[in-house]
């Protein structure tokens, strides 16, 4: 399987939202798109999807054009997207019907899913406990003899918290066991814990091949799963391609160091750029190992204590700031 984006163009009246974007998944992994905010990034996936008119280009999946027949994909917005008043579990099994899943067959993913993300008090709210726990078994059968709660109403979608919904939404995305899985802020508005169990299902979903595209802002969230990568740019992609091979591009260039006193005098004397400081603790930019010996050998000279040395490629974090860094606004 295979996914190729061509030449996505939009425009909102005179302004281009979306200038030209092309990439391609030609198999399983990570796929980011990253940028500033009103970069294009949801108007992109939108057109992929077929909810937003193109201007000019093309998806095409295993060679044809990308939609709900040639592809099973999973989508989960940036923007809350269930109806505030209808009840959680009609509404999983409408969605999951749109998506070819049968009513039966929706009961049994619903009940595994509610389980995996910890929703099953407001999808059974007449099987959980008073204390919390639940009377369903761990394939969300009954527990014989658990003691009944007084039955409650399921809740429904505006009686649940941000993340919560975000969970329920996350549930929609997966309920078709997708190959294709769409994630436009996956985290945001979760907290850790809610946040590793994303994540935790994310790694899942990769190792079954799934084929992911991830938008974010949290750059170290992104980093540790994705292989290539798109920067947006007011509309314009302005770094594109495979992680490790840009970073191999950037070489060894960002110092963290670590001393017990003022070594500005030494680090001036090498050469080397001060990106920031706290205590002692430096980030620096520096040309090459060269240099960063250099500035050891200075250090050591002049017996200074070092508690960290570690010369490394740059973080996504720092490619991404130093790729669109002093100018993120939201494009006019
Ligand atoms: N319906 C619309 N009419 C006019 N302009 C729009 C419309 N929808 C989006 N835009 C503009 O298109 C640009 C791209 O928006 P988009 O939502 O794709 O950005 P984004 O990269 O997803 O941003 P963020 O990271 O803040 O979510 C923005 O400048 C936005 O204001």
């Amino acid at each position: 399987m295979s996914l190729i984006v061509s030449d996505l163009s939009k425009k909102y009246g005179e302004k281009t939202v979306v200038n030209h974007i092309s990439f391609s998944m030609p198999k399983p992994g990570v796929y980011a798109l990253l940028g500033t905010n009103g970069a294009g990034k949801t108007t992109t996936i939108r057109m992929m999807l077929g909810m937003l008119s193109k201007d000019t280009g093309s998806v095409q999946w295993n060679g044809r054009p990308l939609d709900t027949a040639t592809c099973n994909v999973g989508y989960l917005a940036e923007e809350r997207g269930l109806y505030p008043k209808y009840g959680l579990m009609d509404q999983l099994i409408y969605f999951a019907g749109l998506r070819g899943v049968s009513k039966h067959e929706a009961k049994t993913r619903i009940k595994y899913w509610a389980h995996r993300l910890q929703v099953e008090e407001y999808l059974y709210p007449d099987q959980v406990q008073e204390d919390g726990s639940t009377q369903l078994g761990a394939r969300g059968g009954l527990l014989s003899g658990a003691k009944r709660k007084k039955a409650q109403k399921p809740k429904l979608a505006d009686q649940l918290s941000k993340g919560n919904q975000q969970k329920i939404q996350f549930m929609t995305a997966l309920i078709s066991n997708p190959d294709l899985i769409i994630l436009d802020e996956p985290m945001s508005g979760l907290d850790p814990v809610n946040t590793d169990l994303f994540k935790d299902i994310i790694r899942e979903e990769i190792a079954k091949g799934k084929y992911l595209i991830m938008s974010s802002h949290q750059m170290a969230t992104v980093e540790e799963f994705c292989t290539d990568i798109t920067i947006l740019d007011r509309a314009n992609a302005v770094l594109q391609g495979n992680l490790n091979e840009i970073k191999k591009g950037y070489g060894r260039v960002n110092l963290s160091l670590k001393v017990e006193q003022d070594i500005a005098p030494y680090i001036q004397a090498a050469g080397a750029t001060v990106l920031s400081e706290k205590e002692y603790e430096y980030q620096l930019k520096v040309t090459g190992e060269e240099q960063a010996n250099r500035l050891l050998g200075s250090l050591i000279e002049n017996k200074i204590t070092i508690i960290t040395f570690d010369l490394r490629e740059p973080s996504l974090h720092e490619i991404f700031v130093e790729t669109v860094g002093g100018e993120r606004h939201e494009t006019e």
